[in-house]
């Protein structure tokens, strides 16, 4: 099946890469605004096929649309990144323009499609793509959660001293710095709540750096990070191409769940062929309950912004 990644720069170049490299799609089309870009990242990608392994065809276009026709999955990072001391937020006046643009030219190539939305602020785009794309709900999804859930599980296993494999736990509501709620009470490692292991100075700690992640790459990077939004973008194509119907935080629209409605937020979802196959209902604490209220309140004033 045919992947399409639009933007070929840092982030976009690694989804086309984890994605081709993983060999479950058939074809990734890279799309560029930048003369040549896109075509040069997606030749230097063939170029590695033979030493890694993989039959996935990968191409690009500067701007050709026809060409990510038949698309059952397109991926939105076309955008800025933030530089260091910027939040996600601060993109939005330039990254609503060209999400709105580049949804407009998916869907009337592919109007199957299901888009993946990661350009920031990552939840105003999904709902701004709810608003405007005419798509139904299950085939919307904003990456955030699956990112920021392999961060949480990075310092999960930093603070335990113990191979990530051993751990387990998840991030929803916001996408942002102060938004995110790392799921401390349902962390485990090997099944054993993390209560048990840390205390509560070094749990506030993991769960601190945990929701400034992304900062903290940025400030080292002088950009956005790219390697495990790449990672995180291909594990969500893998479960929806293959049906895997694996369970993801994912940016979704709500309707009630949560407390919540006319929103995207990060929430546990199945996500298999039809995109969001379900939203999963979990308990939280009180105090987890308050957090998520208090990050939709934030997301709606961002949201406030978009002009449709
Ligand atoms: N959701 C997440 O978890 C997450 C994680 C990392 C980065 N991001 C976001 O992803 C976006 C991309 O980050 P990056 O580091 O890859 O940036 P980048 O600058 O390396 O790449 C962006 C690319 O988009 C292209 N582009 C711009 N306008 C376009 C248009 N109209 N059509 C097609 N392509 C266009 C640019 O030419 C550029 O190559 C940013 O908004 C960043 O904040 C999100």
């Amino acid at each position: 099946m045919k992947v399409t990644v639009v933007g070929a720069g840092a982030v976009g170049a690694s989804c086309a890469e984890y994605i081709a490299m993983k060999n479950f799609a058939s074809e990734v089309v890279l799309v560029d605004i930048k003369e040549g870009f896109a075509e040069g990242k997606a030749m230097d990608l063939m170029q590695t096929a033979s030493l890694n392994g993989f039959d996935t065809r990968v191409s690009g276009t500067t701007g050709d649309y026809s060409k990510t026709a038949g698309s059952a999955v397109a991926v939105i990072t076309s955008g800025i990144p933030r530089k260091p001391g910027m939040t996600r937020e601060e993109l939005i006046g330039i990254n609503a323009g060209i999400v709105k643009e580049v949804t407009a030219n998916l869907v009337k190539h592919s109007p199957e499609v299901i888009i993946i939305v990661v350009s920031n602020p990552m939840d105003t785009m999904a709902y701004l793509v709810h608003k405007t794309s005419g798509l139904p709900k299950n085939k919307i999804i904003g990456m955030g959660g699956a990112l920021d859930s392999a961060r949480f599980k990075y310092r999960l296993a930093e603070a335990l001293d113990c191979p990530i494999s051993d751990v387990d736990g998840m991030v929803i509501a916001a996408h942002s710095d102060t938004g995110m709620l790392p799921l401390m009470s349902k962390a485990t490692r090997n099944g054993v709540p993390v209560s048990e292991f840390l205390d509560a100075e070094k749990q506030a700690y993991v769960e601190e750096e945990t929701k400034v992640g992304g900062a903290t790459l940025t400030k080292l990077l002088g950009t956005s990070a790219w390697y495990a939004p790449g990672a995180a973008v291909s594990v969500l194509v893998h479960s929806i191409l293959c049906d895997q119907k694996k369970m993801i935080p994912c940016s979704l629209m709500l309707d009630g769940e949560y407390g919540e409605s006319d929103i995207c937020l990060g929430v546990p979802a199945i996500i298999g062929k039809n995109g969001v196959e379900k939203i999963v209902d979990i308990s939280l604490t009180d105090e987890e309950k308050e957090k998520f209220a208090t990050a939709a309140k934030a997301v709606r004033e961002v949201n406030g912004d978009l002009k449709f």
